[in-house]
């Protein structure tokens, strides 16, 4: 098999923030990459670090020390090849549907796109997250779900590489859910994007990734790589299989014994 070549690269990253209580190390010495097409999930205790690795990714914040690049190039802001999407604030109240899905195209990075082209895409997109009848209607008086299916397809609508994901499905009820898991799955089989998915969920994690890394309890580093097996595209039948359930209870364990060395962690912290 071809190798698929190392887009993301994080390389002995520390990160240590400066809180009323002295300084904390929340992240120290990780190195990890990212390949072209994979779907990473990180997993692991909250507070261990996830959202601080992510957020290095996205360009928001850079390590204490070491670096996090793209393609060999130090990421140091914020760029339209890195869609973003978070578990609240993924959609602006204040426009329509249409509007938001239409948002990142009128930026000015994409001042080369025709009138013409910016309906066709937010046409598109209406239609594949199935709110075409809901073009003109504001974030508000949709359901959780439509909202967070509105926000995939504002992140969608730019066409990012990268989709950058933290707790994205966290507050939606489980059928919700399990439908934005099988979405997300054909529209990523469709356009070959690179993932990184923030999840407390180990289900999550294993039916939607090609590799699972369990993160430690704090100064976080990486317990565990798992390679989840599954050839795409999946679907829900998977769910029930042993090789899943199997997978699914491994990485489980592992995550739990990080929570409880996290908890064991806060509760030194407070003596
Ligand atoms: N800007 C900051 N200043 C100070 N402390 C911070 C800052 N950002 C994050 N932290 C702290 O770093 C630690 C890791 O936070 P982070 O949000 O990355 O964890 P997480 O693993 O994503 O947690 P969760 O799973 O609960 O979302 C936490 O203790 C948090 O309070």
């Amino acid at each position: 098999m071809q190798e698929k070549v190392e887009r993301i690269r994080f390389s002995n990253v520390s990160m240590q923030f400066e809180t009323d209580a002295g300084l904390l190390e929340v992240v120290r010495d990780m190195s990890l990459s990212i390949r072209q097409g994979e779907f990473i999930s990180l997993v692991g205790p909250s507070g261990c670090g996830k959202t601080t690795l992510l957020n290095m990714a996205a360009g928001f914040i850079r390590p204490t020390s070491g670096s996090v690049t793209i393609d060999g190039k130090e990421i140091s802001e914020p760029g339209p090849d890195r869609g973003v999407m978070f578990q609240e604030y993924g959609v602006f109240p204040w426009l329509t549907v249409e509007e938001n899905i239409g948002f990142g195209l009128n930026l000015k990075i994409n001042k080369h796109l025709t009138a013409d082209e910016k309906k066709r895409t937010i046409d598109q997109y209406l239609d594949l997250m199935g709110l075409a009848d809901f073009r003109k209607a504001y974030p508000k008086t949709l359901s959780g779900g439509m909202r967070q299916r509105l926000a995939l397809a504002r992140t969608y609508a730019v066409h990012p590489q990268f989709i950058l994901m933290d707790e994205p499905f966290g507050a939606l009820d489980a059928q919700t859910r399990s439908a934005m898991h099988d979405l997300l799955l054909n529209v990523l089989t469709e356009e070959g994007k690179t993932v990184l998915l923030i999840t407390h969920s180990v289900e999550e994690a294993v039916y939607l990734s090609s590799r699972v890394m369990i993160i430690s309890a704090r100064p976080s580093r990486i317990r565990e790589v798992v390679d989840i097996p599954f050839s795409y595209p999946r679907d829900r039948s998977l769910l029930s299989t042993p090789e899943f359930n199997a997978l699914r209870s491994k990485i489980y364990d592992s995550v739990m014994q990080e929570y409880a060395a996290q908890e064991a962690l806060g509760k030194a912290t407070l003596q």
